[in-house]
């Protein structure tokens, strides 16, 4: 057996995430049973002394019966109003069918705000590591009402991943409506199943693609991209299907298990480094790459050469060479209006004011070859 799948069995906390194909049937919405299924291999795990945060879709599938929508609605605006009625459907099923156990569901809807913004970042992970201490099972999910386009994370497989750092997980299981990762869609029959991922080329050569069901959204490919984010970062992962939850989360011996990289990155630089979209980017000279992506340093305004997006203090932004390559990312320290009186200036001959670094060294991270 892999070490992942070895971490997984013996895990003291980990992050589950259900799909929407794996809960909800188009045209009757939420199936209870499945639901429940789900929840007594939970509550079978969490008997062992095992922590759980779930994260789970569902909400728009959910919605759609109760608002007589035939299929999965593809605009904004019906996406949210259905995962309005939804989410409260499923967060109701998901405290009843815990309530069985006697166990108590804490909600926690998110929008990548909550994790890019320093101060939302750390009041998310009280609150788990709160909820966690009382006991509770938080279920989570995207805020989908209030995300607009630019906001949002689009993707569950992604925000599990991004969670599974955020509560240090010691690992991440992905349930699906499929038993694990083969070299082509299985729907198209002759495919091989996948059992190990330990490095990149063991991916080399897959067909992974997109939802087929109709009801998720991200299909393999986000659930791939997913686990080899958190893989990269030190969390072992599982790919599995929600009919074998109990194997999974017993013995973890079924689906695709992907081998975590041996050292673990720091939860906020990881965040920085994979959190949504930069609002914009930094132009960097090559002093200043060296200094940033060798050395470690903070960026100062003499070492940049352009200025492009429209972001605040506070916001994240991509620094980018000459070749246009990312070549890491921060939080930046000022407004886009501040910054063209003080590009390509030196410290002292700046204000006092603004004497600082246009990017703290602590809130930032270099990602090489990362294309832009
Ligand atoms: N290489 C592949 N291996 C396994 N499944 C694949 C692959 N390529 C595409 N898929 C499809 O991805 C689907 C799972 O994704 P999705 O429907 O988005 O699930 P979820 O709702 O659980 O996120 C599978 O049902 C399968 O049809
Ligand atoms: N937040 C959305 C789910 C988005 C999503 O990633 O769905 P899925 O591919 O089924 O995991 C919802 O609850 O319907």
């Amino acid at each position: 057996m892999s070490e992942a799948r070895r971490a997984i069995a013996s895990a003291k906390r980990l992050v589950v995430k259900v799909g929407s194909s794996a809960l909800t049937t188009a045209g009757s919405g939420l199936d209870i049973d499945r639901l429940d299924a789900l929840v007594d291999a939970i509550a079978e795990r969490m008997a062992r002394g095992t922590q759980i945060v779930l994260v789970s879709s569902g909400a728009i599938g959910a919605g759609m019966a109760p608002l007589s929508l035939s299929s999965r609605p593809k605009d904004l605006a019906t996406q949210q109003a259905a995962a309005s009625v939804g989410q409260l459907a499923l967060a109701h099923a998901y405290a009843n069918s815990f309530g069985r156990y006697s166990l108590t569901v804490g909600q926690v809807l998110l929008t990548s705000d909550d994790v890019v913004r320093r101060a939302h970042y750390r009041n998310a992970q009280r609150t788990f590591s709160r909820l966690l201490a009382l006991g509770a099972v938080p279920v989570v999910n995207e805020n989908d009402t209030v995300a607009t386009e630019e906001i949002r994370f689009g993707d569950n497989d992604r925000l599990a991943s991004l969670v599974a750092h955020l509560v240090a997980a010691d690992g991440l299981v992905l349930l699906s409506d499929v038993d694990a990762l083969y070299d082509g869609d299985p729907r198209s029959g002759g495919t091989r199943k996948i059992t190990e991922v330990r490095s990149e080329s063991d991916l080399e050569g897959l067909s992974v693609g997109r939802s087929s069901s109709g009801l998720g959204t991200g299909g393999m490919l986000s659930k791939v991209a997913a686990a080899r984010t958190a893989a990269a970062a030190g969390i072992p992962v599982l790919i599995a299907a929600a009919s074998d939850a109990r194997h999974a989360l017993g013995q973890a011996a079924v689906g695709t298990a992907f081998v975590q990289a041996p050292s673990r990155m720091s939860a906020r630089r990881f965040w920085l480094g994979y959190a949504a979209g930069s609002r914009g980017r930094l132009y960097l000279d090559d002093g200043a790459v060296t200094a940033v992506v060798r050395h470690r340093r903070s960026l100062l305004a003499a070492g940049i050469t352009g200025v492009d997006g429209d972001f605040q203090a506070g916001d994240v932004v991509d620094l980018v060479n000459h070749a246009q390559t990312v070549v890491a990312r921060g939080v930046v320290a000022f407004d886009v209006t501040e910054l063209p009186d003080l590009i390509g200036h030196s410290s002292h001959e700046l204000p006092e004011e603004q004497r600082r670094a246009v990017v703290h060294a602590d809130d930032l991270v270099p990602l090489r070859g990362r294309a832009s």
